[in-house]
């Protein structure tokens, strides 16, 4: 194992005590992590003489080659020689670097706790292939912290140590599912971020390890990608790794009846995911082929009377079979043939998954307003309104539902999601979005627990693949283009089972926004002031770009970026506010009326509610526009600032309080927006009821 090449991002640190491990075997423990996705194993037994620690280093090691992960030696030089591991980890009190590198020699890996940038930079002097910055937070494992450094601390490190680019970094202390985004994110500096995080107890003392593994591997993995959403989104996409894989382990049958044209292109982007194609048009064929729990493509691109009546067949034999089913309505608004046979197959029976361009996905919903000419994606709605149409598609037909193009949009009717991965190169050849159906099936074949998280997974194989393949020196066009991204998919596969998900980065998933967006719908109609502000811009993001149509300058009073959480700031507090003061109540607000949107409900939504009720406004928190990345933590904020003075209230409730009386002249807009936004509305709320959970969605203050 090349020491240069380590991969630093889940770092195990064993702890075989039994207040972690409890009645578990340490060794099984230690494998389900591995099997979920550490990368790097530190035994640290501080107790048991040298000759036991000796045989459970061995052991460990027998199991960490098996994935070839490095295990390294917590203090003792003596263990990593006898058992030839990769290395040691040795702290400040424990033997010295240069007597360590000594005795074990340039290749083996030698890692040193530091928690000062002093340490730090002795320590990369001296040689250390890598640091163990600590401790992060505070935590049982380890009672003898010198300092509780917190992420600012790690950054502080690391920019003591930037002109040693060559040394890895993991932190450590403390560090578990919840906070290992914020360390990674806040400790980075413009120079170097950690190239690691490691776990004790977030993973030795997990109910279990091999989720908790997996989940922290794709806490770290996503950590450049631009994944934008709740936790429940989060969860989705850290899912993908495993759907890739599992589509490589169980090689799914992926039956397809698709056109004559993309046949032999989509039995090769079949098999070069890992899937086991068969293209059978034969209706009588499906009774037996959909034994196999694999999956069914049916696919009208070249439909005929024949062709039709084989789908009804098998459709309904799959049906019959409870095995998934993907639809791919090609050219579905372009004719009446091809309009009537769609109907004939929503007719007959029910499809998992619905997946089409812009203009066959209208023709599913029904909407003829504009004529397709051909097989080819085309664009008229905004990105709004396509989330809105496949998630109310997908809550009235209860599938998931695909619309193909620049931006991809998938709803389970409830989570709504955009992605814009891809290349243009995508829509200059034939059969792209036939065979993301392919891809699409294999992933529903084995992952039967969540359908939208398999189709996003399929997504992103797919379309990064493409992203990947057309940035290669060899491809020069649509031409070249084709074999490169076969490979490519094929390539992310196998790396992807090798644990190797750095293609992942690339991911851009975006969670859709729907209530704020209405609510800035209806403020523009009614000329309402908006305040927007951002926490700590650079480091968290702007404002979603999907509201930035609904901020007119006219409108907006004030854009600020901030760092305290509370919204009531100056010059919001100083300059905007007292002057919207029009009754007699006390302090500057006097009464005037403010509702809030955002997120997080329980940190910057409740201190500016706070501090706006203390300054006398009356304020409404539009609980279906509020959210927290942690769902539990909304309903307690929503208690509080009710019985702090704060009406909680639901969007539409609030737009037609705000109106008042239906003679006024906007309400005619109103109804629209309303009427519009009819299905996000009933999917949000479906999402409030039992739990104020507001149903994935993500907005922004
Ligand atoms: N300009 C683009 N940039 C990035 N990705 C794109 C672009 N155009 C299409 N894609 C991607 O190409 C795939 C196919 O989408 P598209 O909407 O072109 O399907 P389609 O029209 O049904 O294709 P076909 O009928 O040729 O099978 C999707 O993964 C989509 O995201
Ligand atoms: C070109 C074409 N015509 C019918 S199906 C098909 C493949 C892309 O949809």
């Amino acid at each position: 194992m090349e020491k240069k090449k380590v991969d630093y991002s889940v770092y195990l640190v064993t702890d075989s005590r039994p207040e972690v491990l409890g009645q578990r075997d340490f060794y099984t423990v230690v494998e389900a992590a591995l099997k979920g996705g550490v990368t790097c194993v530190q035994l640290r037994e501080k107790t048991g003489d040298t000759g036991a620690l000796i045989q459970t280093a061995r052991r460990l090691h027998e199991i960490t080659q098996r994935y070839q992960v490095p295990l390294l030696i917590n203090d003792r030089v003596d263990v990593a020689l006898a058992v030839n591991c990769e290395g040691v980890h040795i702290g400040q009190d424990d033997m010295s670097l240069p007597e360590a590198r000594r005795l074990l020699g340039p290749d083996k890996i030698i890692g040193v706790s530091a928690s000062t940038p002093d340490e730090a930079r002795e320590a990369v002097k001296g040689g250390a292939d890598y640091l163990g910055i600590g401790t992060v937070y505070s935590t049982q494992t380890k009672s003898n912290t010198k300092h509780i450094l917190g992420p600012e601390g790690v950054r502080d490190i690391l920019e003591a140590i930037s002109s040693f680019p060559k040394v890895r970094t993991v932190c450590i202390g403390g560090i578990n599912e919840e906070n290992a985004q914020e360390v990674l994110s806040k400790s980075a500096t413009s120079k170097r971020k950690l190239d690691g995080i490691a776990v004790v107890s977030a993973v030795m003392a997990a109910s279990n390890p091999l989720d908790a593994a997996k989940r922290l591997a794709s806490l770290t993995t996503f950590q450049s990608s631009k994944i934008i959403g709740t936790r429940a989104m989060q969860d989705v996409v850290s899912s993908v790794p495993a759907i890739v894989k599992a589509v490589h382990e169980q090689t799914p049958l992926s039956h397809n009846m698709t056109n004559l044209v993309v046949q032999n292109f989509a039995a090769n982007i079949a098999l070069a995911i890992g899937a086991s194609p068969i293209m059978s048009n034969h209706g009588d064929e499906a009774e037996d082929l959909c034994k196999h729990k694999g999956s069914l493509v049916i696919n009208m691109g070249t439909v005929d009377d024949k062709a039709l009546g084989n789908y009804v067949k098998a459709l309904k034999a799959y049906n019959r079979a409870g095995v998934p089913v993907v639809f791919d309505p090609v050219g579905a608004g372009a004719t009446s043939v091809r309009r009537n046979a769609l109907k004939t197959l929503l007719d007959a029976g029910y499809m998992d998954v619905v997946k089409g361009n812009e203009n066959e996905i209208k023709a599913v919903v029904g909407d003829s307003s504009t004529q397709q000419r051909g097989v080819d994606s085309s664009s008229t709605l905004t990105d709004q309104e396509k989330a809105t149409m496949v998630e109310n598609l997908a809550r009235t037909k209860e599938t998931i539902v695909v619309m193909t193009g620049v931006s991809d949009f998938v709803s389970d009717g409830t989570r709504t999601l955009q992605i814009t991965n891809g290349h243009p190169y995508l829509a200059s050849i034939t059969g792209s979005g036939c065979t993301l159906g392919t891809t699409i099936s294999a992933a529903v074949a084995v992952w039967p627990e969540d359908n939208l998280a398999a189709v996003v997974g399929a997504i992103l194989h797919y379309e990064i693949a493409a992203e990947i393949a057309a940035s290669r020196n060899d491809v020069r066009g649509p031409g070249t283009f084709i074999p490169a991204f076969i490979d490519e998919l094929y390539n992310i596969r196998q790396n992807t089972s090798k644990g190797d998900l750095r293609w992942l980065q690339r991911a851009r998933v975006m969670d859709v926004v729907l209530t704020t967006t209405k609510i800035l719908r209806f403020a523009n109609a009614l000329k309402i002031p908006i305040y927007v502000t951002t926490q700590n811009r650079t480091r968290l993001g702007d404002t979603v770009a999907e509201l930035k149509p609904h901020l007119p300058s006219s409108l907006v009073k004030a854009d600020l970026d901030k760092t305290r959480f509370s919204m009531y700031i100056p010059p919001i507090s100083t300059e905007h506010f007292p002057f919207l003061a029009s009754s007699s109540s006390p302090g500057p607000g006097k009464g005037a009326e403010v509702a809030i949107v955002g997120i997080e409900s329980h940190i910057c939504v409740t201190q500016t509610a706070l501090d706006l009720l203390e300054a006398g406004y009356k304020v409404y928190i539009i609980a279906d526009g509020v959210s927290s990345c942690n769902s539990a933590e909304v309903p307690i904020a929503l208690d509080r600032l009710r019985q702090a003075g704060a009406v909680v209230t639901t969007s539409e409730s609030w737009m037609y309080e705000c109106m008042g009386d239906s003679g006024i002249g906007e309400f005619k807009d109103v109804v629209k927006i309303v009427k519009d936004t009819m299905g996000d509305t009933k999917g949000v709320m479906e999402g409030l009821v039992g739990g104020y959970s507001n149903g994935g969605r993500v907005s922004k203050i």
